[in-house]
């Protein structure tokens, strides 16, 4: 157990791809956590997604030893935390379980608004921010700049701010002197009853739900008997450990330290992220503040393009759902795409990591449909109220009293000469201004935006617009009723159900065109003429035609090379694979989720 005043616990904020992990990494190697040769790959994302998109999903923690110029050795426990909007409630107990942050800001891109959105979180927190500018090295870094920036734009005194590369080791020393000397040390009551947070829970293969806790007081053992006060369960703590990264076994976590514990725990979804866990004989009598149950708020249905895979993509999600238990699923049917799940995601960028790795770690060719938030439905002639959770179940028109949809406030951050664009985008998905500034040459715009119109490919679009500068976040801020309707597509006069949507009716005429021209380019020509039209209701509000093909694909080998034609013919039947027939109509695996960009047309 470390003395209290012998402990710092920080997390590093900081926008993403502004160097958060590569300085992590370079503090671990600086204290000797690992060799050189153990850092050439970076340890903090340890999931291979996340590496490729070089995002943080899980958060993860580091104990680093660290031997101060005041002489004495202090405990550092460094708090990675996720970098990306969906994830918000993750960031915010991370947080809760710090008392002081490292702010990392690019020296050649300045502040950006994840940035501004988690410093005012860890401000919340009672946070020591100690500003980090980092990538010095780079030619067009301008640390005075930045600096200027960061007391302008958040507020912060920046005048002491260290300047780092956290590629090339500069400024590293620094950085930890910093932490000891600015950022308090945790206070809490060794002899009260045990409180500990649950900042965070993952599934290992070997050790089962691995629970990182940060002990806010008493002390949590081996062999000890907890409560879990949200979820009402008792655990019997069979290890106590901290990551070096490596794993370290220890007997106990005393008050201020941040380690992990296993309890024999099988899933994930009975841990809940913010729960207080207590001693089961001696419990505290509060729980601590902050907890909330996550809700997952875009719904897709996930149906593998074969049917005959669907026991395979069943235990695949179940898989999956094994250490993430923030994404829920329920079996779903649908006429036209057989036997496949309704999925809930914390937003979309959880989607499509889902998505991605069902599609690779677990080899599933998936059809997805339209992303879809939960509308509130009120029945009329007091037939109550629904949550609408998938456009095939909206009921009939006329039974309708009033549907209400989930509306958000977002905060862009962009440099100045993309606003026209932006706010334009903006406008095109009913958005609502509520404020502009300019801070330091950049603006700063304040929406209201339906969630439904942000879902699918805002954040794509936003980020195309503005060549990746602009950036992006968002909350929640209930409901309000919208003239909604059930926009339906119809292939040769079949409804294709993964691609029917709720959207607002002055939007849909536009949405209709532009998914049936999309459509039109993406379905392959058939022997036939092939009509492609939007609907509401009965009503046909766009409408396109796939011409008939003329020719045998066949036809240019003349007859004659038998091996070629064959070999044409296999890879016409390798493709069929990847389509789905609808009715006569066979539509490629890709136009599904193509279909569904907006484009330009938004
Ligand atoms: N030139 C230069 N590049 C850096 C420096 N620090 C990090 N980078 C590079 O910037 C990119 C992003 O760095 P990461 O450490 O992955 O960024 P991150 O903030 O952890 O990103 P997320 O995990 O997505 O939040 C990588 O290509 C790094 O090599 C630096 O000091 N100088």
């Amino acid at each position: 157990m470390t003395p209290l005043d012998k402990i710092r616990n920080f997390s590093i904020i900081a926008h993403i791809d502004h160097g958060k992990s590569t300085l992590a990494d370079r503090l671990i190697q600086v204290t000797g956590g690992l060799t050189a040769r153990e850092m050439s790959e970076q340890v903090l994302d340890n999931m291979d997604i996340e590496k490729e998109r070089g995002i943080t999903i899980k958060a993860q923690t580091v104990r680093l030893s660290y031997k101060a110029h005041d002489g004495e050795t202090y405990t550092l426990n460094l708090m990675d935390t996720p970098g990306h909007v969906d994830f918000a409630y993750e960031v915010s107990r991370s947080l809760a379980a710090c008392e002081g942050a490292l702010l990392v800001v690019d020296a050649a891109q300045g502040v950006e608004a994840q940035t501004l959105a988690n410093v005012y979180q860890s401000i919340e927190h009672d946070h020591e921010i100690v500003p980090v500018i980092n990538k010095i090295d780079l030619p067009a870094a301008d640390a005075e700049k930045v600096r200027a920036e960061i007391e302008e734009v958040i507020g912060l005194d920046a005048s002491n701010a260290v300047l780092t590369s956290a590629k090339s080791g500069i400024g590293i020393e620094e950085v930890l002197e910093a932490i000891v000397t600015r950022i308090p040390p945790p206070k809490g009551d060794a002899d009260a009853p045990l409180k500990a947070m649950l900042v965070d829970s993952w599934y290992d293969p070997y050790l089962g739900v691995v629970i990182l806790v940060r002990v806010m007081a008493g002390t949590l053992k081996k062999g000890q008997q907890i409560k879990f006060m949200a979820t009402g369960t008792t655990h019997l703590v069979d290890r106590v450990g901290c990551f070096r990264p490596k794993i370290e076994q220890l007997t106990e976590l005393g008050v201020g330290e941040i380690g992990f514990i296993t309890a024999q725990i099988k899933e994930v979804a009975q841990t809940a992220v913010g729960d207080t866990i207590t001693d089961a004989k001696r419990p505290a009598t509060e729980a601590l503040p902050g907890f909330k149950l996550v809700q997952p708020v875009v719904f897709c249905g996930l149906f593998p393009v074969d049917a005959a895979e669907f026991e395979k993509l069943r235990e695949s999600i179940g898989k999956l759902r094994l250490n993430d238990a923030s994404f829920t699923f329920e079996m779903e049917s649908s006429a036209a795409l057989g036997f496949g799940f309704r999925c809930g995601f914390l937003g979309l960028l959880h989607l499509e990591i889902i998505q991605e790795r069902l599609t690779r770690e677990y080899d599933l060719d998936l059809i997805t449909t339209a992303p879809s938030v939960v509308y509130e439905i009120e029945l009329t002639h007091g037939g109550g109220h629904l949550e609408l959770h998938n456009p095939a179940d909206m009921p009939d028109p006329n039974k309708i009293a009033l549907i209400s949809e989930p509306w958000i406030e977002a905060v862009i951050y962009c440099p100045d000469e993309y606003l026209g664009p932006i706010l334009k985008l903006c406008q095109d998905r009913r958005g609502i201004q509520k404020n502009l500034t300019y801070v330091a040459g950049r603006a700063q715009v304040t929406y209201e935006l339906p969630l439904n119109e942000v879902v699918f490919d805002f954040y794509d679009r936003l980020k195309s617009i503005s060549r990746g500068y602009a950036s992006f976040d968002y909350h929640q801020i209930g409901y309000r009723e919208g003239d909604l309707v059930k926009m339906s597509i119809l292939v040769n006069a079949e409804p294709v159900d993964a691609l029917s949507m709720i959207v607002h009716r002055g939007t849909a005429e536009a949405r209709g065109r532009g998914m049936c021209e999309r459509l039109k380019d993406l379905i392959p020509r058939h022997l036939f003429k092939i009509p492609i039209q939007a609907a509401i209701g009965g009503k046909v509000i766009a409408r396109e035609t796939i011409a008939a093909m003329r020719k045998d694909v066949t036809a240019k080998c003349y007859g004659g090379d038998i091996s070629r034609k064959k070999k044409l013919l296999d890879k016409q039947k390798e493709g069929k694979k990847r389509m789905r027939e609808y009715g006569s109509v066979s539509i490629p695996q890709e136009a599904f989720i193509a279909a569904l960009r907006m484009g330009d047309d938004g």
